[in-house]
């Protein structure tokens, strides 16, 4: 028996995942309800990767323009204009954060969708607007994350900004206080920067990316530093109080931040970029039996969240890597269980991330510490970019170098970093290094074209010790 409250599988959240993993199984012939209280395709589109990377490429041609003295002629003054990136955010990227397209697209797969919040309040029982929906195969938790504001004394009294109010900007701030440097937190600096923000980052962990390699977190704050950003590490906020400028800072009304040392930093705005927060029980896992305290959705290696029958999750919630290729990764896995396809189970050893920062950071697999922390014999060769022919010849913004990490036991690369321009690209090539676990003496034996960035890995390898 069917009725409009009983579907096969109930994906609540659609975030890139959700999205996929419900549209997936609809035109796999189940019948499939989609629930998400705002819009369809979740951060990443409408106030993430997206729009996010789109003010980044427009920073990143300032920065092309004022590296061309010394290099190729002169452009004349570089005049950046935050009004055409924020225009190509609303009409190309989010189309003024309006998913009807995506709805559109969800619903032509053959979804219900609901726009509403979703809970499950017991085994195969998912409540939504007052109504109680019924899963006969399952349900699919896919609801993200929120920004983690971090407990420092006053923040609530001033407008601080997150992630939404800096990607929905019209104008960029005279000057901010971005509370983490992080990748949020350091990608939206530089660009901010680059637009003639005063930038002061503050990171509690002694880096910058601190979940990198300690030499990602020190070029990327000499970089900054050159560029005119303001870095603070090693410490934290202690309180922040609302604040009359002075006329040099744009004047009116702005914010005061104590730092734990008792530097005072000014400015008109405070941009949080703290980390994430998932919340397993606001979607009612702790109804199917999840603990009350979980930070995380506990998944295996299928994504069926562990102990609850029927109930699988995906995406940040699951705290496997909170990118949007994890989210779509485990889509894809969650489909073909769902679906009784054969298929290999989830496996994060070859994680591939890049922080869009410039240099780039691409890193795959384990850091050094990681790695030393894992297996007995450890070797590490590192290539300073600038010592490559293509890094010497490309000079301004040539900052990076390429990182791999082995196990010298098995003879392969369990991990791997490549800083530098185009470094996610060019990470790629050690991406698939460490997923399919090729000798050491296959990577050496190859020819790696000249005069490449790529190149750089040849060298790295040779000084593996
Ligand atoms: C500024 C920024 C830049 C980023 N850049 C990158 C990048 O370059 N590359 C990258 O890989 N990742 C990036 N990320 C991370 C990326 O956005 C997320 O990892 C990605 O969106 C995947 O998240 P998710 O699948 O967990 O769901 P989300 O995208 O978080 O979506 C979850 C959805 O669930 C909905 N929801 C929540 N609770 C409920 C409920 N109870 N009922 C109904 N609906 C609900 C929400 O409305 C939302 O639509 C960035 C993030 C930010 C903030
Ligand atoms: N390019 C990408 O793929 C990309 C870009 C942006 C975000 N993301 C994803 O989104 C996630 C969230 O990004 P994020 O930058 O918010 O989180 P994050 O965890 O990467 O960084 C947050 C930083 O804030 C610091 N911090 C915490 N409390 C603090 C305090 N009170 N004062 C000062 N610093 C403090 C932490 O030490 C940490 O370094 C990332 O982990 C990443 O997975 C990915």
């Amino acid at each position: 028996m069917s009725d409009d409250t009983t579907f096969d599988i109930i994906v609540i959240g659609l975030g890139p995942g959700g999205e996929d993993v419900a549209g997936t199984l609809a035109q796999g012939g189940l019948s499939v309800l989609a629930l998400d209280h705002r819009l369809v395709g979740g951060e990443c589109p409408y106030w993430g990767c997206i729009p996010s990377k789109m003010m980044i490429r427009a920073a990143d041609a300032l920065a092309e323009a004022r590296r061309v003295p010394g290099l190729a002629g002169t452009v004349g003054a570089v005049t950046p204009d935050w009004s055409v990136v924020a225009q190509r955010v609303r009409d190309e990227a989010t189309d003024d954060w309006d998913d009807t397209v995506a709805v559109e697209r969800l619903e032509g797969k053959g979804v219900t969708f609901r726009r509403a919040t979703g809970r499950i309040v017991g085994p195969g029982k998912v409540e939504a607007d007052g109504t109680t929906y019924t899963a006969r195969r399952g349900i699919v938790v896919n609801t993200g994350t929120t920004p983690a504001v971090p407990p420092v004394d006053g923040l609530e009294t001033v407008p601080y900004w997150t992630n939404h109010e800096l990607i929905e900007a019209k104008q960029l701030p005279a000057s901010v206080v971005v509370l983490g440097g992080g990748a949020i937190g350091s990608e939206l600096s530089q660009v901010m920067a680059r637009f003639g923000t005063t930038v002061t980052v503050v990171e509690a962990a002694p880096r910058l990316v601190a979940a990198e390699e300690p030499e990602s977190g020190d070029l990327l704050k000499e970089v900054f530093e050159a560029e005119g950003i303001t870095v603070h590490v090693g410490v934290g906020a202690d309180r922040v109080e609302k604040a009359t400028l002075d006329e040099g800072a744009g004047g009116g009304e702005g914010v005061k931040v104590v730092l734990a040392d008792g530097t005072e930093v000014v400015a008109k705005r405070v941009v949080v970029a703290t980390g994430r927060r998932a919340d397993p029980v606001a979607v009612g896992l702790d109804t199917v039996g999840v603990a009350s305290g979980a930070r995380f959705a506990p998944v295996d290696d299928r994504c069926r969240v562990e102990g609850a029958d029927g109930v699988w999750a995906i995406g940040d919630l699951t705290g496997k890597g909170a990118f949007t290729h994890v989210s779509m990764y485990q889509a894809g896995i969650v489909a073909r269980d769902v679906l009784g396809q054969e298929g290999p189970a989830a496996d994060y050893e070859a994680l591939p991330r890049v922080t869009f920062t410039d240099p780039e950071i691409g890193a795959v697999g384990l850091t050094e510490k990681q790695a030393r922390d894992r297996y007995d014999s450890v070797q590490v060769g590192l290539t300073p970019l600038a010592e490559t022919t293509r890094g010497w010849i490309h000079a301004k913004g040539h900052e990076g170098f390429i990182k791999v990490v082995a196990d010298a036991d098995r003879g392969v690369v369990v991990g791997a970093t490549t800083m530098g321009p185009a470094g996610g690209e060019v990470m790629g090539a050690l991406a698939v290094a460490v997923h399919a676990e090729v000798p050491l003496d296959t990577l050496r034996s190859m020819i790696y074209a000249y005069p490449t960035f790529h190149r750089g890995i040849e060298d790295a390898i040779s000084r593996l010790e």
